[in-house]
């Protein structure tokens, strides 16, 4: 099939449980919660997306796309992929995890959890959007961001994740923001903060 990308680029993970690793970040294009239209944004699902994922560019198959993801390995160490978006459950699919498997790569996923997951993924972290249904109960890190009425840290707590990160909501009043998630964790122990350490030291 045919993927629309819009953007790949080798940085550091910036977030969660991860957060250091070098990776390759798959950038899909498109989302189910929002249409990336800023005016739309007030009526949309998800209303405090940091991210462009519109437009980018079409890879005519799996062994096309997942050959420029390993183009931007430097070589050694453990390859890593986070496939993330937009929403890459729209795109990602097993023909591509199974490319990128046999190009060596451990593949991740950032996804909002509506909707079900390709079979064969290695790291799963899940940001749950408030007012929606999870299809995704389970995986490696629930990441919160927070504040968000309307969303539940305690119910998500019960949910089959190995980690929870609240990640403060990176808005107008971010260091606001960031004392709530700090509270929060420090009443609420089971939960730690995840920095969006990328844009506190100005790498991609
Ligand atoms: C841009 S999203 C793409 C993947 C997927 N659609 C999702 O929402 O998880 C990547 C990560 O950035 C987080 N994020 C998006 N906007 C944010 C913001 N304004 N402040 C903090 N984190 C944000 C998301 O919750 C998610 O964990
Ligand atoms: N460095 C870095 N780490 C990230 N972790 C999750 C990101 C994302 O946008 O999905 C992201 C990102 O955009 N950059
Ligand atoms: S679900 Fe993810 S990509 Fe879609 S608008 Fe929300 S944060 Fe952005
Ligand atoms: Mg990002």
């Amino acid at each position: 099939m045919t993927y629309t990308v819009k953007e790949i680029f080798y940085t550091l993970q910036g977030e969660g449980a991860q957060a250091g690793r070098p990776a390759v970040f798959l950038r899909f294009a498109g989302c189910n919660l929002w249409t990336g239209r800023e005016d739309d944004r007030d009526t949309a699902q998800c209303r405090y997306c940091d991210t462009d994922f519109v437009g980018g560019d079409k890879f005519a198959d799996a062994e096309t796309l997942a050959e420029a993801v390993a183009a931007l390995w430097p070589g050694g160490g453990t390859p890593y992929v986070v496939c993330t978006g937009g929403e890459p459950t729209l795109q990602l699919d097993a023909v591509l995890v199974d490319a990128l498997h046999a190009r060596g790569f451990q593949v991740a996923i950032e996804t909002n959890g509506t909707r079900p997951l390709p079979p064969g993924l290695d790291w799963v972290c899940v940001s749950p959007k408030a007012g929606t249904e999870l299809a995704v109960v389970a995986g490696d890190e629930l990441k919160l961001v927070w504040p968000q009425d309307g969303a539940d840290p305690e119910a998500l707590a019960a949910l089959g994740f190995r980690h929870h990160f609240l990640q403060p909501m990176d808005c107008a009043d971010h260091a606001a923001a960031t004392q709530e998630c700090v509270r929060y964790c420090l009443t609420h122990p089971r939960w730690r903060l995840s920095l969006q350490t990328h844009k506190l030291i100005g790498i991609p």
